[in-house]
């Protein structure tokens, strides 16, 4: 006899747990399945310990550049990779075990530990046992792709899941994609001490941003030791001692480069293979994402999906958001939506960036008649203070309406600042209210009125 609740929740990603509490908190059984830890990619490998590791890396930074700042260190600055490994797991076993306790406090909230797959719409199987509920969400997030190049499965190669294993300094480093998780871990490494070449196809890193914040991008890992190989694919690859050789095409010429290690950071593919989804009369579309409409529903009355495996968004706070519009539904009035939601995320490199809504290449294929303004960070006075005058901050306004339609900010305190903007364009406010507003000295948002008021037409 398969086991009744109210809802089933197959994966505890960053939706998962979020949505089994707030259902168990009003009164309702429910079955939470995951078949490896708590907390899903963000927790645990995926955004705490990789900006765990970020702080570690910025440690290091901060120690090696003291003596800009006329603090003396002596002796020669060094790393201790197994104390870092250290610091960043006791960050991840706190957060999964405050989840763990959390959920366990809830009465009504039964945890199934294993992979679970659909035997009929209404029903999941977890090893020998089957669940059924009226309600079935899935959160079963998604895993690094690993590319069929000849040569790699004989080959030892990291991915961000392997890497969070990792307790020495590699001697070089080798990342092939330069996007959020290869810059990321790209500079980290460089500031750990180890040198570090990244692979990539396009002609620049972070090829969603235009072209000056990819410029910028490019510079600042530049400067601290980062080689890049733009315009190039690997063709194989094959053990070299205990290290790793490769052999690419670069601007049509053949090359090859040897390292210790060798990290594949080329995007992620959903997890939705193993859930069985004919059972359930849903398919994937042809990259395996499960089709959803604007409030998270699949095809199939009662079961939904949130998170990274929907392919709406691929981030930890698209997930979270996507659980507050599902709860909206299913216990709420079932007013939120997808609709209208503004894109924001953040690369956590050092300075970080922070983006909402458009880029200026969206802005242009739109057609719409727009101003920009754009301010070097070396022009803000706190980062001149900081002595870290990198980047830049962009900012588009509709020319009619005068609302804003989207920013980059790429410097100190970027993630932070740009949500400043955000607020103006999620209220629908003219651009001009922040030109009114006083703000605080010296940070970097004082400056956004004075870039404001030097906007110039797109053409
Ligand atoms: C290195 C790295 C750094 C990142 N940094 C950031 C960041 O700084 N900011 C940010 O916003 N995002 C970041 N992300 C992205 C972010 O981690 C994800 O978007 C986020 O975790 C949302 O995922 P999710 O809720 O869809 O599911 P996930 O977190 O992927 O969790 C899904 C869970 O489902 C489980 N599961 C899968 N299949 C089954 C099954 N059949 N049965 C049972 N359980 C199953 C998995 O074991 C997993 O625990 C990062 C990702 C990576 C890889
Ligand atoms: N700061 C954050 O919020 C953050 C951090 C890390 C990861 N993430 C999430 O993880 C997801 C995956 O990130 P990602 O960086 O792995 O992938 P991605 O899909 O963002 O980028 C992959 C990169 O690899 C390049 N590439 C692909 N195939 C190649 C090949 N054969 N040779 C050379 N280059 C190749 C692409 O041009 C691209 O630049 C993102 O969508 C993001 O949502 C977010």
């Amino acid at each position: 006899m398969p086991e009744q609740f109210d809802a089933i929740i197959i994966g505890a990603g960053q939706s998962g747990p979020f949505l089994a509490a707030r259902l168990a908190e009003a009164g309702r059984t429910v079955a939470l399945v995951e078949r490896e830890h708590l907390g899903g990619t963000c927790v645990n490998d995926g955004c705490t310990p990789t900006k765990t590791l970020v702080a570690s890396a910025r440690a290091a930074w901060n120690a090696r550049h003291a003596a800009e700042f006329g603090v003396v260190l002596k002796g020669p600055v060094t790393v201790d990779m197994a104390a870092v490994k250290a610091r960043k797991d006791k960050v991840v076993a706190a957060s999964v075990n405050s989840l763990t306790d959390w959920l366990g406090g809830l009465r009504s909230l039964r945890y199934f530990k294993g992979e679970g797959s659909f035997v009929s719409p209404t029903e999941v199987k977890v090893g020998k046992r089957v669940l059924t509920a009226p309600q079935i969400f899935i959160n079963t997030g998604a895993t690094a792709s690993v590319p069929d190049w000849p040569g790699i499965k004989s080959v030892p190669h990291l991915t961000n899941t392997s890497m969070m294993s990792l307790d020495t300094l590699p001697s070089h480093l080798i990342i092939a994609g330069a996007s959020y998780i290869g810059l990321e871990f790209a500079q980290m490494y460089a500031r750990f001490g180890s040198k570090v070449t990244v692979i990539e196809r396009g002609p620049l890193p972070a090829s969603r941003e235009d072209a000056d914040i990819s410029a910028a991008i490019r510079d600042i890992l530049e400067v601290e030791g980062v080689t890049f190989m733009f315009e190039t694919t690997v063709q194989a690859v094959a053990k070299a001692g205990h290290g790793v050789l490769l052999s690419l095409e670069c601007g049509g010429r053949l090359a090859s480069i040897e390292g210790s290690h060798l990290l594949v950071a080329l995007g992620r593919k959903p997890n939705s293979a193993a859930l069985n989804l004919a059972a359930a009369g849903l398919e994937t579309d042809e990259r395996g994402f499960i089709p959803v409409d604007d409030s998270l529903r699949t095809k199939v009355p009662g079961i939904w999906a949130m998170g990274d495996v929907n392919g709406r968004g691929a981030f930890t706070h698209t997930s979270y958001n996507e659980f507050e519009i599902v709860a909206d539904h299913v216990l709420g009035n079932g007013k939120r939506s997808l609709a209208g939601r503004i894109p924001v995320y953040g690369l956590f490199i050092d300075p970080p960036l922070g983006r909402i809504g458009m880029s200026e290449t969206e802005v242009r294929k739109s057609g719409r008649k727009a101003l920009m303004g754009v301010m070097p960070m070396s022009r803000v006075g706190r980062a001149k203070e900081r002595g870290e005058t990198q980047g830049l901050m962009k900012v588009l306004v509709d020319a009619k309406t005068k609302q804003i339609l989207g920013a980059a900010i790429l410097g100190i305190g970027g993630d932070e600042v740009v949500q400043s903007l955000l607020q103006l364009m999620a209220a629908g406010t003219p651009y001009t209210t922040m030109m009114n507003t006083m703000h605080i000295h010296p940070t970097v948002t004082e400056l956004l009125p004075t870039l404001l008021a030097d906007l110039k037409p797109l053409v």
